[in-house]
Parts: structure tokens; C-alpha cells; sequence
């Protein structure tokens, strides 16, 4: 059968007459690589499949969730199980404790921790105890990173923001963006700088220590401990937005790969394991300032709901068995190996990036190693090597400026029918 999208097409016109551009999250409408984006009927494993009956080896995974692939059958078990008891209580239960167990344990840097909704909801939260706890305002981020889009951090953002050519959103009060200074990844003597001229006033450094949202850019050696070191120094708070990269990269994430610990850590997407869940948590003295036990005022409707802790939980449990990253890794190593095999065979001198199960390429022979360089990149050949990809089956990540993620339910048989269909779509580029 020919690859077609007529279905998706009509749905996204129909779509857009009700929803803006279509979609309720931008970077899913395709607009970074052109098309049309194939609408979802149903995942299962490894595999999307869209409303015109075309199927896809899925290296997006809901933007990192579904580690575990899609429709887990301990997840979907567990959550058959739980919808019976109802679905929203607006009151405690013992899920949230347990989910804040799993994550203390994995995440020894955190010693309270706060579930939320979302990323952003994690990172607006910790940036104001931040700035409560310091008594300061400004806050560093960097050029290309993303922390979701609530004012503070829509500030040269990356993902979304770059991909739809908006540096900066409107809507966001000067005043507010005046209080964000922006650095550059992977260059500590630029945030030596800042701090040097203004230490004294900022409450925090945010940063993704794996950024995945400029395209997959890996620290330096040594860039994050002496990020550390800076904002000891000043008595600024470090936090990691561990968002993707937490239990990702590794089941204590990033700061566990890198040996760093932060002060205050944000987390989301696999803690949800594919429903809605944020996190921020740190330091027992910073987060006792969250109310109820301290001033600071955060709250929401469905925060900790049980369907949410519910695949939290099981997620982590499946993720926490021994091995399963070592494994995970291994079988994306394939994967790169063979893709940067192919590129070789095609002349291509590409950037191929892997930390985890996390992975990306930019079609430069140029280091690739913060949001500029990044953006130097063939942005027009990734989207050519994208539609080739996609057309042979092959789902990942409609943006340059976004990462790919490798689930554990990703057969070898899947990997093989990537490298070759990356043989194909090299030969288009
Ligand atoms: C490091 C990091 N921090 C915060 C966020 C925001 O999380 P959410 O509000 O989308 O749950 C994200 C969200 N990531 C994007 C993908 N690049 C979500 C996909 C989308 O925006 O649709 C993130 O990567």
C-alpha cells in the first residue's frame, strides 16, 4: 500500500477549525519539517499507528514518556485496576507517598518532593521557591534549553520556541524577561561572567544537564561540576531540569550519571509513565518552604491524582529492575553505530550525539555543542532525511532541534529496519 496521509490531512483541516494550528502542543504540527503530521489511532509497543493505516517504529515516545513503550501491559493493567476506584479524589492518598519513595530513592538529592502536572509546572514552581528562598530575582538560563512556557524561561527558549522560529514569545512583560539572563551551554567562562557582574542578584541557574531541546547537545567534561562550583560560589541555587533527562539517561538521571548534585531537581514525562505528572523537589531546608509548611504557594486540582501515581509507580518498578539500562543503551549504541555507518557510506559527515537511550544527529561535519552551533546545522537536510524516514515508517521527532528516544519494547528487528530505511533516506538527502 502507498504511503499516504489523506486521513491525517483532512483531520488536521477539521482539526484547525477548532483548535489553534490544529494541534495543543506546536511542535506536533509538523510545522519545523513541513507536512502534514499523521493523526494517532493507536500505539502498541514500539509502534504508532495513524488513521490511515500506516504504522511506525517510534523514536519520539510522547517526547520521552514511553520508556517502557507504549501500552506496557503492567501499566495498562495496573491503570484497568485503579480507574475502578475512581479517578480524581482532590485529597491524599497513599499512591503520592509511595511515587515520592520510588523518586527519593533514585534521586538522593531530593529530600522533599512536590508532585505537579506538567514540566512547566515544575520548573514555574521551583523557580519561585528559588527566588523565595534566596531573596533574590534573576535567574540564568541558556540559550537553546527549554523548561516549558511560563514567562520566566520563554526566554530564547529552545524546542518548540526554535523550531517555530520565535526566540522570544509575545506576551512576555519586559519587566519579567529582564529578570532572565541568558547564557551560553557549554561555556563556563560566559557564566563566569554573568556572575561576576551579577551574582549577588540571582537566585538560580536552571539548566537541562543533558540538553535535549536544541537537538541532543552533551556537557563537556568538567562543565557541569564547575557550573556547580559557580553558583556555590555566589550562593545562587543549581537547578537541574531533569524533565527528559530524568530516569532517562539513567534511573537516577543525569545527576547520577554525572556525579552533580543540584539543590533542587524538576522532573516530569517517565514519572507519569505517559500521564500527566510533574515534580520539583531538592534540599529538606529549600522545599520546607513550600505550602503548606512554608509561605510559598503552589497548588493544583489534580496534582498526585491516582491514575497518574498509579503509572508513575508501575513505570519506575519496570524501569528499577537491574540491567535495564545497561540494556536500553546498548540497543541505541546499535542503533547510532548503524545509522552512522550508513551516513559514512553516503559521504556524510554528521554529528551523531548518544547519552542513554536518548540520541540525535545534525547534518554538520562542525562540533555541535550548544544552541548556536547547533543551529548551524542543515536544518533542510534533516527534514528532507525526516519525510524520508517517516514515509518508510520510521517516526522520529519532527524538529532538528528536538532528541530521539529508544524504548526497552524496540526489537532488534526494529533497529535493523531503521538503519535500513536510514540508508534510503540518506540517498534522498
Ligand atoms: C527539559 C524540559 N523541561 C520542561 C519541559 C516542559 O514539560 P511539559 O510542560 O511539556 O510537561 C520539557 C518539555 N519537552 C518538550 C519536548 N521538547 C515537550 C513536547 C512539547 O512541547 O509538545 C522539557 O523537555
Amino acid at each position: 500500500m502507498a504511503f499516504t496521509l489523506d486521513k491525517s490531512a483532512a483531520a488536521f483541516s477539521a482539526a484547525k477549525q477548532h483548535i489553534p494550528g490544529g494541534v495543543n502542543s506546536p511542535v506536533r504540527s509538523f510545522r519545523g519539517v513541513g507536512g502534514t503530521p499523521p493523526f494517532i489511532a493507536a500505539a502498541q509497543g514500539s509502534r504508532l499507528h495513524d488513521i490511515d493505516g500506516n504504522q511506525y517504529i517510534d523514536y519520539v515516545g510522547s517526547w520521552g514518556p514511553m520508556i517502557l513503550g507504549h501500552a506496557h501491559p503492567a501499566v495498562t493493567e495496573a491503570l484497568r485496576e485503579a480507574v475502578g476506584r475512581g479517578t480524581s479524589y482532590g485529597a491524599p492518598t497513599l499512591l503520592e507517598t509511595e511515587l515520592a519513595e520510588l523518586v527519593k530513592a533514585a534521586v538522593p538529592s531530593i529530600d522533599l518532593v512536590r508532585f505537579v502536572n506538567s514540566g512547566t509546572e515544575a520548573t514555574m514552581s521551583v523557580l519561585r521557591l528559588a527566588r523565595a528562598f534566596t531573596g533574590r530575582s534573576k535567574i540564568v538560563k541558556f540559550a537553546g534549553c527549554y523548561h516549558g512556557h511560563h514567562d520566566s524561561l520563554l526566554v530564547k527558549a529552545g524546542s518548540g520556541a526554535t523550531t517555530l522560529g520565535i526566540p522570544d514569545s509575545p506576551g512576555v512583560p519586559e519587566g519579567i524577561a529582564a529578570t532572565t539572563l541568558t547564557a551560553a551551554y557549554n561555556d563556563i567562562a560566559g557564566l563566569a561572567d554573568i556572575f561576576h557582574r551579577h551574582g549577588e542578584d540571582i537566585a538560580a541557574v536552571i539548566i537541562e544537564p543533558v540538553p535535549g531541546n536544541m537537538g541532543l547537545v552533551l556537557p563537556r567534561d568538567g562543565y557541569l561540576q564547575a557550573v556547580r562550583d559557580l553558583t556555590a560560589k555566589y550562593e545562587s541555587l543549581l537547578i537541574f531540569d531533569e524533565v527528559m533527562s530524568g530516569f532517562r539517561v539513567a534511573y537516577g538521571g543525569a545527576q547520577a550519571a554525572f556525579g552533580i548534585t543540584p539543590d533542587l531537581t524538576c522532573l516530569g514525562k517517565v514519572i507519569g509513565g505517559g500521564l500527566p505528572v510533574g515534580a520539583y523537589g531538592g534540599r529538606r531546608d529549600i522545599m520546607e518552604y513550600i505550602a503548606p509548611a512554608g509561605p510559598v504557594y503552589q497548588a493544583g486540582t489534580l496534582s498526585g491524582n491516582p491514575l497518574a501515581m498509579t503509572a508513575g509507580i508501575t513505570t519506575l518498578k519496570a524501569i528499577g529492575v537491574p540491567g535495564y539500562y545497561d540494556r536500553l543503551s546498548e540497543k541505541t549504541a546499535v542503533l547510532c553505530a548503524g545509522v552512522k555507518a550508513q551516513a559514512e557510506k553516503f559521504g556524510f559527515e554528521l554529528q551523531h550525539h548518544q547519552i542513554g537511550s536518548m540520541f540525535g544527529l545534525f547534518f554538520t561535519a562542525e562540533p555541535v555543542y550548544d544552541y548556536d552551533s547547533a543551529k548551524r546545522s542543515d536544518v533542510g537536510a534533516f527534514n528532507t532525511y525526516f519525510h524520508a524516514m517517516l514515509a518508510q515508517g520510521v517516526y522520529l521527532a519532527p524538529s532538528q532541534f528536538e532528541a530521539a528516544f529508544m524504548s526497552s519494547a524496540h526489537s532488534d528487528d526494529d533497529i535493523a529496519v531503521t538503519i535500513a530505511a536510514s540508508a534510503a533516506a540518506f540517498a534522498k538527502v
